[in-house]
């Protein structure tokens, strides 16, 4: 993988949602920008719903990065997807149809994607990784921003890669949770390429500066 491969995805968990339009001007510089819904539900937060992706949707040049924490994804995926979002995932543990879903995001013109938390396996759903643009390994626990970066979700990352690779496909692997410049170099090493940052992002002064930091620190992985 090349170093111009790396993709970072400020996540507005940490932003101040009264400032949110602010937030988002102060990570043009970023590729995306990852937008966290939790329900009360599947995960133990309640965070934004389809109003307010929407108006992201409609302020921010950056594609939409949508991270579903949601029951019943198959009845709301779609719903999200109308809204402007670019990709939208939902948690392989949610849906008993994933393919079905994929199909239904990716005929709406909207990018596909899985996530696995950090005790789920991801070899069950290799044989269906084609249905899908991106996988997404967690690397805490979904819920909350500003946990600490699980690094025993490295080996995941690995056989995710190694899997991709051997199989020709340009699947990109998402890691959330817990990446900051320190932990950037151990999962870009591993073979994720769409790193996603909270609170070392909006915990930072300087928000462009955070993405920089954290984009050269995964670079220098590719750089020994
Ligand atoms: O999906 C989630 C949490 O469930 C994330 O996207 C968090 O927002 C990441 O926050 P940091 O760990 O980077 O602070
Ligand atoms: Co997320």
């Amino acid at each position: 993988m090349s170093i111009m491969d790396i993709q970072i995805a400020p996540s507005i968990l940490s932003a101040d949602f009264v400032n949110l339009e602010r937030d988002l001007q102060a990570i043009s510089s970023a590729d995306m920008v990852h937008v966290d819904v939790m329900d009360h539900h599947f995960v133990p937060n309640l965070t934004l719903g389809e109003p307010i992706v929407e108006r992201i949707c409609q302020v921010t040049d950056l594609p939409v990065d949508v991270h579903l924490m949601i029951e019943d994804p198959d009845r709301w995926a779609p719903e999200f997807a109308q809204l402007g979002a670019s990709s939208i995932t939902f948690h392989a543990g949610a849906t008993h149809a994933p393919v079905r879903l994929a199909r239904q995001l990716r005929k709406m013109g909207v990018k596909a994607c899985f996530a696995v938390r950090p005790a789920e396996p991801v070899e069950p759903l290799f044989d269906i990784i084609d249905e899908f643009d991106m996988v997404l390994v967690m690397t805490v626990e979904p819920g909350f921003g500003g946990q600490k970066f699980l690094d025993n979700q490295m080996n995941k990352v690995r056989r995710l890669r190694d899997y991709i690779t051997a199989h020709g496909m340009a699947t990109h692997i998402q890691v959330d949770g817990g990446v900051s410049s320190q932990t950037a170099p151990i999962v870009a090493q591993a073979g994720a390429d769409v790193l996603v940052a909270g609170s070392a992002v909006y915990g930072a002064a300087d928000r462009a500066q955070a993405i920089s930091d954290i984009r050269q620190a995964a670079q220098k992985a590719f750089q020994a």
